[in-house]
């Protein structure tokens, strides 16, 4: 059976709102940070930290899953969950996101996106039919719709027909998943339309009119300001069923997370907490900590002192400034995991604040130790 959303609460002041997702693979509570898994692993984290930081779902890359193992060894392997020993909910992307950013010369068509690999240049064709075969031999429970996300400052025109081509590529990829895929997995359709709301009234009708099993909005955290996030964030969501999950894609510092989760948003995923971590940044309770200043040369307390996860309980600043210094693989790792505890434990109070009507209470009292 595909997932199916169930609405607990509705926050009194605000369209925050609990729920929780149910999939073969397991339960999600929502609203949740999902950590990203770009090629089979959340870089340094073994699945039982996953599980003891609470991660109750991560993302796999269809894009780069495709090109390195590859599919072949994918189907023997029996899907990515056998392959990394994960046995909760996977989210897939559906690779054309990923296709933009990082492979070369690519050429977009009405069937698809030619592209040569950015690991060893050998030429590829995505369609929306491959992006859910790719998806289907990687076992994922959540897929993505095949789109293009274009940048912020995209022309209207530009932003209108790449639009409408993704809306033709939603459905086309719909009916393959309807006679391809497995009855346990979902697919969500991907809303874009760049900065103009009658483009993404548009892109949204059309793409709820499909019936997916849940929405997610694209084309955001693309370069535009964060006025712009917000604004059409908060156009956007409520054009969405209240009965499924939605999906803010590439969302990743708290602040963007508490909007997203405050427009009604119910799911968001961000490279952000791991890739900073690898280059000596920690978010905290009082903001980031650039742990190679020199301030913290001989600061023996704890990364955050509100924190209580392995690296919080167990190691000072000094320590972890020294392994960053260093370039020891442990320094990224002790940040990587606080970092993803840091969001997922915020998703759990921002759920328990929103049980007791409080979300606003609890983004004020965070807003105002974070620093912003
Ligand atoms: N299909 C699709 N994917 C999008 C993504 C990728 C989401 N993560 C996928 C994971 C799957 C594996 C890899 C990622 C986005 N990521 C962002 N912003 C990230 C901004 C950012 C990047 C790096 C650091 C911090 C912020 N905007 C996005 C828009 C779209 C979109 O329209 N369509």
């Amino acid at each position: 059976m595909p997932l199916k959303y169930e609405l607990i609460k509705k926050d009194k002041y605000t369209n925050a709102r609990v729920g929780v997702i149910h999939t073969a693979s397991g339960d999600i509570p929502t609203p949740i940070f999902m950590p990203v898994g770009t090629v089979g692993t959340v870089k340094t984290m073994t699945v039982d930290d996953l599980k003891e930081m609470g991660a109750k779902i991560i993302l796999g890359n269809t894009y780069h899953l495709y090109l390195k193992p590859g599919m072949d060894i994918m189907k023997k392997a029996g899907g990515l969950h056998k392959f990394m020993n994960w046995d909760r909910p996977i989210l897939t992307d559906s690779g054309g996101f990923q296709v933009f950013s990082l492979a070369d010369n690519r050429k977009i068509s009405e069937d698809g996106v030619m592209f040569r690999s950015h690991i060893d240049g050998s030429k590829h064709f995505f369609t929306p039919e491959k992006s859910i075969e790719i998806q289907n031999d990687i076992h994922s429970d959540i897929m993505m719709s095949f789109d293009e996300c274009v940048d912020a400052n995209a022309s209207y025109d530009y932003v209108k027909n790449s639009m409408e081509r993704t809306l033709r590529w939603a459905k086309r990829g719909l009916d393959y998943h309807k006679a391809n895929s497995h009855p346990d997995q979902s697919l969500f359709g991907i809303v874009q339309g760049g900065m103009f709301k009658d483009l993404r009234e548009i892109s949204a009708r059309e793409t709820v009119a499909m019936d997916f099993d849940g929405y997610s909005i694209g084309g955001l955290s693309v370069g535009e300001t964060k006025e712009e996030m917000i604004d059409i964030l908060n156009f956007t969501t409520p054009l969405l069923p209240e009965d499924k999950p939605r999906y803010n894609m590439g969302v990743g510092t708290p602040d963007y997370l508490f909007e997203s989760f405050e427009a009604g948003i119910d799911m968001a995923d961000c490279v952000l907490p791991t890739r900073i971590a690898r280059n000596g940044t920690a978010l905290t309770s009082e903001g980031r900590v650039v742990i190679k200043n020199a301030t913290y040369k001989e600061d023996f307390s704890p990364l955050d002192p509100e924190c209580d996860c392995y690296t919080c309980s167990n190691y000072s600043r000094a320590y972890l400034r020294h392994l960053v210094n260093a370039k020891e693989i442990l320094g990224a790792r002790l940040l990587s995991y606080h970092n993803l505890y840091f969001l997922l434990k915020m998703c759990e109070n921002i759920r328990e604040a929103i049980m007791n009507d409080s979300f606003l209470d609890y983004k004020k009292e965070f807003y105002e130790k974070y620093g912003y």
